[in-house]
């Protein structure tokens, strides 16, 4: 089973708290299945006469049951939340480290969801269950051998009846684990649902669309409700057909026992032990009918873990270094978007030296995004080559990608401060400072302070300064190849020109801008001109 093989990782990690965890899930169980000796104990001695003895020997074991309860749960509680933070962190960590084709696959709300519902599934069902079925197979042994201990004849007669009532599982293991992940899908589409509703708060207000906006969101909030009703109500049916199975063998034994004190073959303290003894088998045994379809059910999550964050190769990220280089040539090169037909880019040659200037131009749709995600290495294309001055060389879009510096259309800024967004985690205040003249935001600096935190993704800011802020962290990270994706579209002209002017002029840096206003003093100012139309590109 694929869960068994992923938790084995986790386990191995934690090998300390699931000892732990496992020695207090078998004290837990022996502690239960030591009530029936106690009660036949103490109600020998107190009938006896000795109630005082009886009296300290109850207060002894309350006492101790009551710390291995807490020691149980604690223990538990313990293991889970160890267990669930480190998948939670393997997760986002596989996220990360997946190539941008295969991020785009999902949503950004699905990998939310899988993270904030799906783990939450594993945290409250898995480990619980797991220490729950060790706890109610040794309950089950224990009693066994103090019921047996009694008399055979209650032992036969309970795994008799046991073998007649193993049908349970096998009738709701299915249906749960359906009913699990189609709840699991239906959060997930509530959470895209949620997240559009208030991502796009804007547009709903300015066009007084609430009700189309409330409309959209009341569809995915009454699917989730149907799902969490199904859900729920297999897993009710599941618990209550064991929970009437369990009484109806318990009510048996009750009564079996009540024929031995009738025939005078046990005492009154062994009849009330063998009651409770029975309970002891009867309560995990029925459990473990419930916790097995409980546990199934969780596949389909592992499963969906597993596709979401599957990572072609976990080695290569860190090991490629920026390369030197004087020419990028890409050969007869083609891109598709997955699933799609319709080539984007078809048979494209171009060259790329360091320290030119490039304008790529071309309509809306013409693919001028998809071509900067191939030479930013973020799109691996279908056909062609990619060279180094001339040489092909290993994992040619990891090292694009540490040569080039993208600023994208659509600025993302951490909330965090106005510094933090340029350095995300190195240090330079000699450099800081030259990338916050040079992307003009001086002044806001001056103004706002440079610890200013920016809000969720800068919400705090104007979208031109936002922007301004996005080519202060390209220039920052010093790379061989600057990328504008219409990245000073967002300023005023004057703004834009002097920030092009910058950039134009930093010499031994390449700069590949695309822009849809080309004028033509613009044009004048680029060495080449790249154009794109219908998947192919004219040089000029
Ligand atoms: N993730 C995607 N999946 C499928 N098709 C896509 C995807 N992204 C873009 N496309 C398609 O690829 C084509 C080129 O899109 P691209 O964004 O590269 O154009 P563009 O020239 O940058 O457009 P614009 O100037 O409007 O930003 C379009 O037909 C678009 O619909």
């Amino acid at each position: 089973m694929m869960e068994v093989v992923l938790m084995k990782k986790y386990l191995k990690k934690n090998v300390g708290s699931l000892i732990l965890a496992i020695v207090f899930a078998i004290a837990y169980a022996g502690a239960f299945v030591g009530i029936s000796l106690l009660l036949q104990e103490i109600i020998d001695i107190a009938l006896a006469g000795e109630i005082r003895k009886a009296t300290i020997i109850s207060a002894c074991y309350i006492a101790a049951f009551s710390f291995v309860c807490f020691m149980q749960a604690l223990s538990q509680v313990r293991l889970n939340q160890k267990i669930a933070g480190e998948i939670r962190s393997t997760i986002v960590g596989k996220i990360l480290k997946k190539d941008t084709l295969s991020f785009e696959k999902y949503k950004g709300s699905d990998y939310i969801s899988l993270v904030q519902n799906d783990v939450k599934k594993i945290e409250d069902g898995y480990i619980e269950t797991i220490l729950s079925i060790v706890s109610a197979i040794a309950m089950l042994v224990m009693a066994v051998i103090v019921i047996t201990r009694y008399s055979w004849v209650f032992t036969a007669f309970m795994f008799g009846m046991t073998l007649v009532m193993f049908v349970v599982p096998t009738i709701f293991t299915k249906k749960l684990s359906a009913a699990t992940l189609e709840f699991s899908k239906a959060q997930e589409n509530m959470t895209e649902g949620l997240t559009e509703v208030v991502s796009g708060y804007e547009v709903v207000k300015s066009f007084q669309k609430e009700d189309y906006a409330t409309a959209k969101f009341e569809k995915c909030n009454s699917l989730l409700m149907k799902r969490a009703k199904t859900f729920g109500l297999v897993k009710q049916i599941n618990s209550s057909t064991s929970s009437t199975l369990m009484f109806s063998m318990q009510m048996v034994i009750c009564l079996l026992a009540g024929y031995f004190i009738y025939a005078g073959k046990i005492s009154y303290g062994s009849t009330v032990g063998v009651i409770q003894a029975s309970g002891c088998f009867c309560q995990p045994l029925f459990q473990l009918f419930a916790l097995i379809p409980a546990i199934r059910a969780l596949t389909p999550i592992w499963e969906k873990i597993e596709e979401y964050t599957a990572v072609e190769n976990d080695e290569i990220e860190v090991s490629i270094p920026k390369k030197d280089w004087n020419r990028i040539s890409f050969e007869d090169i083609s891109f598709a978007y997955p699933g799609e037909e319709k080539t984007v880019l078809s048979d494209i040659s171009l060259s790329i030296d360091k320290g030119k200037k490039y304008l790529i131009v071309g309509e809306s749709g013409a693919g001028k995004t998809t071509l900067i995600n191939m030479i930013c290495g973020n799109y691996a294309p279908l056909g062609g080559r990619i060279l180094f001055d001339g040489k092909a060389v290993e994992s040619a879009m990891e090292t694009l990608k540490r040569n080039t510096a993208v600023v994208w259309q659509n600025v993302f800024l951490f909330n965090e401060s106005i510094k933090n967004n340029i350095l995300m985690g190195a240090t330079d205040e000699k450099k800081l400072g030259d990338v916050i003249k040079e992307a003009r935001i001086a002044e806001m600096v001056m103004d706002k302070g440079i610890d200013y935190e920016v809000g969720s993704d800068g919400n705090l800011l104007s979208g031109g300064q936002k922007q301004r802020i996005a080519i202060a962290r390209a220039l920052f990270a010093d790379r061989d190849i600057i990328v504008l994706d219409e990245g000073i579209s967002a300023l005023d002209k004057e703004t834009a020109l002097e920030i092009e002017d910058t950039l134009l002029k930093r010499k031994g840096q390449t700069l590949i801008s695309i822009s849809h206003h080309v004028l033509p003093e613009m044009r004048a100012k680029y060495d080449e001109i790249i154009e794109l139309k219908d998947g192919t590109i004219r040089i000029a």
